[in-house]
């Protein structure tokens, strides 16, 4: 495998693991978070800006390139990295979630999705195999399977169907993959909140022996509680000697739990999507830029923040700019926002380098103003 996971060390007293993730473009500490550039850009960031914040990974998305500019033309300018000028790491998502998610979806038959482009209506078909085609084209160092994703509310039955069908697709992916190249590709654990399908799904990826394990159908939607549940009793039934990556996650007090689960990779938009209306992140809690009481506060974001936002500039000068629709207003909420979560992971490798990952969550929760 291209995409080696080595596991370093594990926390005492909780499931957290410390490890690295070894990839064609670099060898990345985990657990991590991976910030989302889903158009072959993390909004408003240049790529020197994420290499000076400590981001490893980043993430794209297959299904909206295939959509815009096209694999062929990120094909011919010789890659995604390449392309977005990016020489660290590139996961991208397979197109599974985003098919259910953003197009009106049209049938589901064993061969694949038939579907229209949200973005012109156009009808499109996407199988196992063309995603898979569409990743190489890519050129990303982990890629996805092509996963169904049922809404997390479906019908037992339902998802017992969706998940024999998503194994059925993931061999699929993974005999299309071996022909292409040998980059990391993970398997997606689906089952929604079954623990027996979660095993079933577990069982069979397990055994086509992925790269590493992505765990699906969780952020969408389900209450905190529900995702933690369904976390203690599906990370257990992967490898420990394989990256388990939660897509779409998270949230300050998301990441932490994760990571005392035994999760090593997260993925979210919130960091770069809340930064674009003001809202941001700091070790006191989120702090709405644009509210009226911030307007003659001189002091940065964060105290405890050693970000280039924070370093140099005001709370009322950020104030004043996202309320002027200012371009570099989002620049810097941006970057703060990417930040705090880099840092966040970073305090969490060492919580778990010192066994004291459960008290770093206490403290971190108290001051942050979780309940
Ligand atoms: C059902 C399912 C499923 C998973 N399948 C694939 N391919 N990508 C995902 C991306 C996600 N983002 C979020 N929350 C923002 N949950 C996700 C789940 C998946
Ligand atoms: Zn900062």
């Amino acid at each position: 495998h291209p995409v080696k996971y080595h596991l370093e060390k594990k926390e005492k007293h909780t499931g957290a693991r410390l490890g690295k993730i070894e990839t064609p473009h670099g060898t990345f500490e985990t657990p991590m978070f991976m910030p989302v550039g889903t158009l072959a850009s993390v909004k408003t960031m240049a790529p020197e800006e994420l290499e000076e914040m400590g981001a490893g990974i980043i993430l794209s998305n297959t299904y909206h390139l295939w959509l815009r500019p096209g694999e062929d033309i990120v094909d011919e300018a010789g890659g995604l990295h390449e392309f977005m000028n990016w020489d660290r790491g590139i996961l991208t998502d397979s197109g599974g979630f985003q098919v259910f998610s953003l197009s009106d979806m049209r049938d589901i038959k064993e061969e694949g999705v038939h579907f229209r482009s949200h973005l012109d209506g156009s009808k499109l078909f996407l199988s196992p195999e063309k995603a898979i085609q569409i990743q190489n084209k890519l050129g990303s160092d982990i890629m996805m399977s092509f996963d169904e994703c049922p809404p997390f509310d479906e019908s037992y039955d339902y998802v017992k169907k969706s998940v024999e069908r998503t194994s059925r697709w993931a061999e699929r992916g993974l005999n299309a993959h071996e022909k292409l190249n040998k980059q990391g590709l993970f398997g997606i654990v689906q089952g929604a909140g079954f623990e027996d399908l979660r095993k079933q799904s577990a069982k069979d990826l397990v055994s086509m022996d992925f790269s590493g394990y992505s765990i699906g159908g969780l952020s969408v939607g389900e209450p905190k509680k529900e995702m933690y549940r369904v976390l203690d009793f599906t990370t257990p039934l992967l490898p420990e000697n394989k990256p388990r990556y939660l897509m779409g996650v998270g949230t300050p007090d998301a990441l932490i739990e994760g990571v005392i689960r035994g999760v090593d990779m997260f993925d979210c938009v919130l960091p770069t999507r809340i930064a674009r209306n003001g809202t941001t992140m700091t070790s006191k809690g989120r702090v709405v830029i644009k509210n009226a009481e911030y307007a003659r506060d001189y002091r940065p974001l964060d105290e405890k923040c050693n970000c280039y936002t924070c370093r140099n500039y005001s709370r009322a000068y950020i104030r004043h700019l996202i309320k002027s629709d200012e371009t570099f207003g989002l620049r810097l909420t941006s970057y703060h926002n990417l930040f705090f979560l880099l840092d966040l992971m970073k305090k969490v490798r060492q919580a778990i380098r010192e066994d004291n990952l459960l008290e770093f969550k206490e403290s971190f929760f108290e001051e942050y103003g979780y309940n």
